[in-house]
């Protein structure tokens, strides 16, 4: 068992695709040759494993029964085999594969693509000139890369030596000696090579085919046989590649590889008078061609002139075996094609040259769906918890929480405040109407981004949960019911409301093929405006609350309906879905494109990780008491429950940290807000004295998971992004509460105190913990910084956005009341204006005070150094904590 690499080739290459966006030339090739290299160790034990168990159980003698019960318990058998050897080779990892989309970027060669980029840049063109070859040699259409290795020969230094194929076998250069023996007629040599090439090309060939053996996930719910039908002609497809894959000359697919050699070894096999393998190489070419003229020919003469006869001519074993075996193959796979009842174009795109990955992998034509498939299970990791399925709500319907933040549900809700209610007290705005608003105002695009990708991961969930490979969005909108109970319960007096907003009196049919995902955006918390379903005698058979963030999702034909609530608003995004392209919505797509052009042609979303996740567990213990992220206290703003200043006192404050720990740590690319919040942690009540060796945070690093043993894994789902962490603390009129940096086995190795305005800075993936906090209430600023744009905090825009809104309105108001008042009292308007004009400078000022603080403290007080880590203390003379 070799030890499991620090990070596996799946986090190395999103690593690797980090550093290429960061610009961070030389991790973005480190990680991806780390990458590469883990990648090749995996498959190589993973198809050890294939091939092993294969052999020892087919060798092994058979039960004499009938032949599926033989031929599925020595399966069974293979697959004990399998399990064994793959968690003794692959330890923890065989439990932890990869995504199969990742795997199929490395089948795909596209690290070599990312890699040549980054040798690009760091100046190593001979290296980058090898990976471009690579890319290309599966890619040979792609100008992109056409044109930078031709820029790269013409570079100094870079020779054609220097275009080799980095993934190639030893076949080639195998083949080509025995080509250069055979031209220079030194037959014996030319035997040596042409008999090795074949060896290992047979050797190549049946691990090619083991790799075929992957996971596959099905459409549907198959029977035994159609599901063992489904995943073995998807391997047979992609073993039938392999001759492509291999019969590789130059970069030129050469049609007879295999056959060849037995050309040239028939002429140097009667060169060295071995007449007995000269006629057994005729006898194998001639089995792969039997039509072939000068072959005939001397097959004749060999009969003639040597005194052979037909029985002498028998092919060579591993020759023939692998012509039968291909036989075989290719006759079930032009069954398949002709005959199949599964629709054959569907099945194989029969020009597909998967390989050379122009056109879409085999897998892909064949299997659409899967993509979406393991979509839930990564959703739970995202914080989607399902808490009602089929059995507790009727058949195909499910119900989960946590799809959207509480930020969230405010920001999407806001599209719709400006609408007016209809007729029926419901207002409803959908997606093209959303267009129409934003390009009218050119604003709430971040809320626009935020609402799309959320529609987006829905449609996804909901093709995922349904099983179906691509369901279209026929229909989006945000509906809102006022919370007004008897008023709204007069008017649906005769019909039964429906989420999309409509009031029924008679169900239509619907398609079984079309689906309906709701996500609530807000709570309501009184018991009422229930979604329920109805049997077919319109009995309620099941019901369910509204709450930020809950998501249900049922077939369209499923009879269902709306109780109207009596007092909180009821907001939902209404999606429906169908399976039917011709009814697809086409405004998603053209919110995508203005979307793309909005962010010149970057379309990546926020980040959609849950950042109080893990502290809302302390939360819940009493231990914080106070925990408001910058979305949040925009809300309060809003809500007039704090003041704005005070929050952009906040902001403001907090970039100057970010600034600080930039130049600190010298970095020159910039950090990005991943998560910024307020925490206070609170006394408990118990007596001091026995909390003494209590913590208040454990310790742990905010990028990754400490492991009993000491070491730190980075979880994809959770935050690998942040880079580096920052506290500013708030308060020092507590007792307790130290912030300590830790060991891997977290004991303490230096603790700073809290104090106001003092900033702990480090990289996030440092060991740290907080102790108890004994006495009052100890108040941190806490920032997570990022350097991956894409990750960039959307409260923070959010918060400004919606701040200079506030200022926009305030100023409107002023102008009009100045107008109004100017005519009748023109004293009273002066005081007026005088008042409100010194509020708004004087946010300016708090601002503009905090920025010069910072430019002035930008040295630090001390450095503590842990190793290799960089860890820093400042001191930031803050403004007075109360204002936060
Ligand atoms: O409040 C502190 O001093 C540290 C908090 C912390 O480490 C965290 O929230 O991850
Ligand atoms: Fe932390």
């Amino acid at each position: 068992q070799r030890d499991g690499p620090e990070f596996t080739y799946d986090i190395l290459y999103e690593r690797g695709v980090k550093a290429y966006e960061d610009g961070s030339w030389y991790a973005c090739a480190s990680h991806f040759y780390r990458s590469i290299q883990d990648y090749q160790f995996y498959m190589e034990d993973v198809t050890h494993c294939r091939l092993t168990c294969k052999k020892g159980v087919i060798s092994a003698e058979a039960v004499d029964i009938d032949f599926e019960l033989n031929y599925y318990w020595k399966i069974v058998k293979i697959s004990d085999c399998l399990q064994r050897c793959n968690r003794e080779k692959l330890g923890k990892r065989a439990e932890t594969p990869a995504s199969h989309l990742v795997n199929e970027k490395f089948e795909d060669r596209v690290p070599y693509d990312y890699l040549q980029f980054c040798l690009f840049k760091l100046e190593m063109y001979k290296e980058a000139a090898a990976s471009a070859y690579t890319y290309f040699i599966t890619h040979q259409d792609h100008q992109r890369i056409i044109d930078s290795m031709k820029y790269y020969r013409g570079l100094e230094g870079v020779t054609d030596e220097d275009f080799k194929d980095l993934e190639r076998n030893d076949i080639q250069d195998t083949y080509a000696s025995g080509l250069n023996a055979y031209h220079a007629s030194d037959w014996t040599s030319a035997i040596e090579n042409f008999e090795e090439s074949l060896r290992l090309y047979f050797e190549e060939e049946e691990k090619c085919r083991a790799a075929c053996e992957g996971p596959y996930s099905h459409k549907g719910h198959p029977d035994f046989t159609n599901a063992v039908a489904d995943h073995f002609l998807v391997v047979l497809f992609c073993q039938y590649k392999c001759e492509e894959k291999l019969s590789v000359f130059g970069k030129e697919f050469q049609p007879n590889f295999v056959s060849e050699h037995y050309n040239y070894l028939q002429y140097s096999y009667f060169k060295v008078n071995d007449m007995d393998k000269a006629v057994r190489a005729v006898a194998t070419f001639i089995l792969f061609q039997p039509n072939n003229e000068t072959m005939l020919k001397n097959k004749a003469y060999y009969k003639r002139n040597s005194g052979v006869h037909q029985r002498h001519f028998i092919p060579f074993e591993e020759a023939k075996q692998y012509y039968e075996r291909r036989k075989i193959v290719s006759d079930i796979i032009d069954y398949v094609k002709t005959k199949h009842a599964l629709s054959p174009d569907k099945l194989v795109d029969e020009t597909s040259n998967a390989w050379r990955g122009t056109k879409p992998s085999l897998k892909e034509i064949n299997n659409p769906h899967s993509i979406y498939q393991p979509f839930m299970e990564y959703s739970k990791d995202f914080g989607v918890t399902i808490f009602a399925e089929s059995a507790e709500l009727g058949s195909s319907r499910l119900a989960a929480d946590g799809f959207l933040h509480d930020d969230h549900c405010r920001i999407i809700s806001d599209f719709i405040r400006k609408r007016k209610p209809g007729s029926t007290g419901v207002r409803q705005i959908t997606i093209p109407e959303i267009m129409q608003d934003i390009a009218k105002e050119n604003e709430n695009v971040i809320s626009l981004r935020l609402l799309t990708e959320r529609i987006e991961s829905f449609q996804q969930y909901i093709s995922a949960y349904y099983n179906s490979a691509v369901l279209f969005v026929k229909q989006a909108k945000i509906v809102c019911r006022e919370g007004d109970g008897e008023w709204e319960k007069k008017q649906h007096e005769d019909c039964i409301p429906q989420e999309d907003g409509s009031c029924i009196k008679t169900f239509s049919h619907l398609s079984d093929q079309e689906y309906i995902g709701v996500v609530y955006l807000t709570n309501v918390t009184d018991g009422t405006g229930e979604l329920y379903f109805m049997d077919k005698d319109k009995q309620i058979k099941s019901s369910l609350a509204p709450k930020c963030g809950r998501l249900v999702i049922f077939k369209a034909s499923q009879q269902h309906g709306v109780n109207p609530s009596s007092v909180n608003e009821r907001c939902s995004l209404y999606v429906h879905l169908t399976s039917n392209v011709n009814d697809e919505d086409k405004s998603q797509r053209q919110v995508k494109e203005f979307l793309n052009k909005m962010d010149e042609g970057r379309a990546k979303q926020p980040s959609e990780v849950n950042n109080t996740e893990i502290l809302q567990q302390f939360y819940d213990q009493g231990n914080i008491k106070i925990l408001r992220s910058i979305g949040c206290i925009t809300f309060m703003v809003k809500e007039k429950m704090i003041s704005m200043n005070d929050v952009l006192l906040a902001l403001d404050i907090s970039e100057m940290s970010r600034h600080l720990v930039e130049k600190f740590l010298n970095l020159s690319h910039p950090l990005y807000f991943d998560f910024t919040h307020l925490v206070c942690r609170t006394a408990k009540e118990e007596a001091a004295e026995n909390r003494s060796n209590d913590l208040s945070h454990p310790v742990h690093a905010d990028n990754c998971v400490l492991q009993p043993d000491g070491t730190c894994i980075m979880e994809l789902h959770l935050y690998p992004q942040r880079r580096y962490s920052a506290i500013l603390y708030l308060n020092e009129d507590i007792e307790g509460g130290d912030f300590f940096f830790a060991y891997p086995n977290k004991t303490v190795q230096v603790s700073v105190k809290p104090k106001c305005g003092r900033l702990v800075a480090f990289n996030a993936g440092d060991f740290h913990g907080v102790k108890a906090v004994l006495k009052g209430q100890r108040c941190a600023l806490a920032m997570w910084y990022t350097m991956d744009s894409s990750y960039n905090e959307i409260s923070r825009k959010y918060a400004r956005r919606v701040f200079s809104k506030m200022e926009a309105e305030g100023k409107k108001r002023t102008i009009r009341e100045k107008n109004n008042v100017q005519n009748a009292v023109k004293n009273k308007v002066q005081n007026k204006n005088a008042g409100i004009q010194k509020s708004q400078s004087s946010s300016k000022s708090a601002s503009k005070e905090s920025k010069d603080v910072g430019a002035e403290h930008t040295d630090n007080e001390s450095d503590v150094s842990t190793g290799n880590k960089i860890n820093s203390l400042m001191e930031v003379k803050s403004t007075d904590k109360e204002e936060l």
